[in-house]
């Protein structure tokens, strides 16, 4: 198995997988066999007999399914086969079975647990019938089903689903984890998933192209501080504000502060500055009437990023500040309306993008950016924008994607509370600090959106923004711990 345990493989990333451990005289028999062998041992390891059906489908998905029940009869367990081997692997696997049964003779009455070996990463279009009944027929029993490598009918690639899929409460995924188990829809068809080495010798070839983001990746470069830092080596984060919306901004600059950036100033019109002065404590208030005080602000050299977007109206005037502030190539987060503001004037903003850039999109705000993207997967949506632009792209949701030059690492969890006014002005906030202690723009992003995610979780239930922003010394306690 690869050593980059977060690394997801694609299925065209599997063949060449496939390929290199058949060039190191390893064949397709024996990885089957190693195969169909770790999922059989996990399956003993967690139920003791039982009543299994095994559905074998066409291909070498189906070729593991035969070695299960090979190793489960050898165990002692009953175990009833159906299937239609139609690849040679699969056919060879299913000559040392005895009475497998046609498909459409399934029945699960008086069974304990189904084996789903339907189809794996050679699923290539979506299901009909006859395949359709069966998925739903399984479904619908009400028995524990263990898929291997994935649940059938779900995209290896993209967590699509493929006309129907195997809703499994065990996913036995082989060498690596593929990025379908972290996707939505596709990621709440897997149950548990567990993933077994056959043996495949590692190689350094593979490009990392889609893979989870975990704190190994970025955890090194966020330091706690030493005896020799002041509030102003710790990061310094300049917020723009708008009289449109107070509260966003102020958000995005108290979280700045509980990540750690010793010092925030929130940047207001002028109209709402005595308004400010008298609802924070920590944040520094100044104001602006045009943008030029902003690019005075700037040319102080005095912040190390900037955080623009929260509560901002879509407007020609955000726009104009939006445009300054990317002229003096800081690290620099563009959110909500500073992203919106361009839906007309897309080219602007794309010319103007640049490396130290993070844009931080849910996907109304995105496809109004990249009209032309609309109907496709979010993982196709992130690869392919984020190849036209120079900057980092976060595209917010259920499975937030994270992308760069089409590298994409996707965030493994978070809580469906964060569905709530304010927490993506929070995740603006926490990005900014990161990137004003000098992480790059990729892994500070991959660093802003776990911890976000993570201490969504610490809040649980009926979340709301300010007990995430609460959380976030807990959620950074845990980190350096
Ligand atoms: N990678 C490795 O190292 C190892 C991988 N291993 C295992 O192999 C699995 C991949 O095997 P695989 O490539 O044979 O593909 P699989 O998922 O069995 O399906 C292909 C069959 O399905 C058919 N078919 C496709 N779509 C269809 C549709 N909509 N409706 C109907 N039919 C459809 C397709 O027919 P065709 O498209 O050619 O007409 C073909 O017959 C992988 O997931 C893992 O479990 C292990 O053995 C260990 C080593
Ligand atoms: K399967």
């Amino acid at each position: 198995m690869t050593e980059n345990f977060y690394h997801l493989y694609t299925v065209s990333q599997m063949r060449a997988r496939e390929t290199h451990a058949v060039s190191h005289g390893l064949t397709l028999s024996t990885l089957m066999e190693n195969a169909g062998r770790a999922a059989s041992l996990e399956i003993m390891k967690r139920w003791d007999t039982k009543r299994t059906v095994i559905l074998a489908g066409p291909g070498k998905n189906g070729g593991d399914g035969f070695v299960v029940a090979r190793h489960l009869r050898e165990a002692g367990w009953p175990v009833r086969v159906f299937g239609t081997p139609e690849s040679s692997l699969a056919q060879e696997m299913a000559h040392q079975v005895d009475g497998i049964l046609p498909l459409d003779k399934v029945d699960f009455e008086d069974q304990d647990l189904i084996i789903d070996a339907l189809f794996g990463t050679g699923l290539k279009r979506s299901l009909e019938n006859p395949w359709h009944i069966l998925i739903a027929k399984a479904n619908a029993s009400g028995l524990p089903i263990v898929s291997l490598d994935l649940p059938s009918g779900v995209n290896s690639d993209t967590g699509e689903i493929m006309g129907k899929a195997i809703q499994a409460t065990l996913t036995i995924t082989f060498d690596a984890p593929k990025p379908g188990a972290f996707l939505f829809p596709g990621k709440e068809f897997f149950g548990i998933l567990i993933t077994k080495d056959i043996g495949i010798p590692n190689s350094n070839s593979e490009d990392l192209q889609i893979f989870l983001n975990t704190p190994e990746l970025w955890k090194s470069f966020l330091k706690v501080p030493t005896w020799r830092d002041h509030k102003l080596s710790r990061g310094n984060v300049l917020v723009i504000g708008s009289s449109h919306m107070v509260g966003a901004p102020k958000m995005a600059a108290l979280s700045a502060r509980r990540v750690g950036a010793g010092y925030v100033t929130l940047m207001v019109p002028k109209t709402i500055e005595a308004f400010l002065q008298g609802s924070v404590w920590g944040e520094i208030i100044k104001s602006y009437k045009t943008s030029e005080d902003i690019e005075m602000a700037l040319q102080s050299g005095r912040f190390q990023s900037v955080v623009i977007g929260p509560g901002m109206p879509p407007s020609l005037e955000t726009q104009e500040i939006v445009k300054t502030i990317l002229k003096w190539h800081k690290p620099t987060v563009l959110d909500g309306g500073a992203l919106s503001s361009f839906e007309n004037q897309k080219e602007d903003l794309f010319e103007s993008l640049h490396e130290n850039v993070v844009i931080t999109p849910h996907e109304g705000e995105f496809l109004r950016l990249f009209p032309h993207l609309q109907g496709k997967l979010r993982i196709e949506m992130a690869k392919t924008a984020s190849s036209q632009i120079s900057a980092t792209l976060i595209l917010k949701g259920a499975d937030t994607l994270i992308a760069k030059n089409g590298k994409i690492a996707i965030q493994p969890f978070a809580s469906p509370w964060l569905a709530t006014a304010g927490t993506g002005d929070i995740l603006a906030g926490i990005l900014g600090a990161f990137l004003s202690k000098k992480l790059l723009p990729f892994e500070a992003s991959l660093a802003a959106v776990w911890v976000h995610a993570s201490a969504s979780q610490i809040v649980g239930p009926y979340l709301i923004a300010e007990d995430l922003i609460e959380a976030l010394p807990q959620e950074m306690k845990c980190i350096f711990t």
